[in-house]
């Protein structure tokens, strides 16, 4: 095994196929503790599915993945690894939290309730210290006056708020983001934008964001990769993959990016 212990995440060639499709091909792939990382690259390129790898919602073909220094889909057993069992995995979701694209908020629960949840039945606390806590991250995301509203009572963008609150009240040592603005109108993106922003620079997170908002992607990654069919085709500081991507796909992707936000 590598030895490198500040690795909360690490994939080791992981293999993931979908029918006869290979959309993981032999990933290799490495997060630090604390390490802000954003995932860029074409559709269909595998971005979502390291993610719901990591949630545990996608199970992988072959390969090795260890999280704060655990195997996820594995566990030991008389010294050996085996595949592992549901309760490892439950245990082992507890290190993540994550927001999805369409923010997946139970419809029929208050914001309060949506919250305290999964704090109550999953961590076992008292409702009242769950209630505690829902206020605490409703706070950080701009919305303790909402908690008796529910969902369809919020615009997308107070939504998606809720969901990453929902998901810090699990205090979990890495959050997951896939693509969390993706489904929000243009004049919505902003405010769930601050909040990750501000959540990266104010808390020692590990985070994980996978975006096509490129701007954003540049002021918070401490490093960007660049994903192709299955693959990590070139990784490094925003600065470098954005001004001088050194691959020729990286360059054709970014350019075609432009291309299609660039004002007509
Ligand atoms: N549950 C599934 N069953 C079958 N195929 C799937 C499944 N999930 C994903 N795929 C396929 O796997 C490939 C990679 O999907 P993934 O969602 O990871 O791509 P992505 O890079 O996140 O794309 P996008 O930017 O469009 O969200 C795609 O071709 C997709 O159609």
């Amino acid at each position: 095994m590598n030895d490198d212990t500040n690795a909360i995440i690490r994939f080791e060639k992981v293999v993931k196929r979908f029918g006869d499709a290979t959309v993981l091909d032999g990933l290799d792939f490495e997060v630090h503790k604390g390490e802000k990382v954003t995932i860029i690259g074409p559709s269909g390129s595998g971005k979502s599915t390291v993610l719901r790898i990591l949630m545990t919602l996608e199970s992988i073909d072959s390969g090795l993945i260890h999280v704060a220094g655990k195997p996820l889909w594995h566990q030991y057993r008389n010294d050996k690894l085996v595949p592992a069992d549901e309760a490892h995995l439950r245990e082992m979701r507890k290190e993540m939290g994550m927001v999805f694209q369409q923010f997946n908020l139970f419809p029929h629960m208050t914001v309060r309730r949506n919250i305290t949840e999964a704090p109550v039945h999953v961590l076992g606390l008292s409702r009242k210290q769950a209630r505690e806590r829902a206020h605490e991250y409703l706070e950080l995301v701009g919305l303790a006056d909402q908690a008796d509203k529910f969902p369809s009572q919020l615009s997308g963008g107070q939504q998606q708020r809720v969901a990453i609150a929902r998901a810090l009240a699990m205090h979990p040592n890495i959050m997951l983001f896939d693509e969390p603005t993706s489904a929000l109108d243009p004049e919505l993106v902003g405010e769930v934008l601050n909040v990750i922003q501000r959540l990266s620079e104010e808390h020692d997170l590990t985070m994980l964001l996978v975006t096509h908002e490129m701007q954003f992607a540049k002021q918070i990654s401490d490093r960007v990769c660049f994903f192709d069919q299955g693959n990590i085709v070139e990784q490094g500081p925003p600065e470098q993959i954005f001004s001088e991507p050194r691959q020729e796909r990286t360059r054709e992707f970014l350019r075609g990016f432009l291309d299609a936000t660039a004002p007509a």
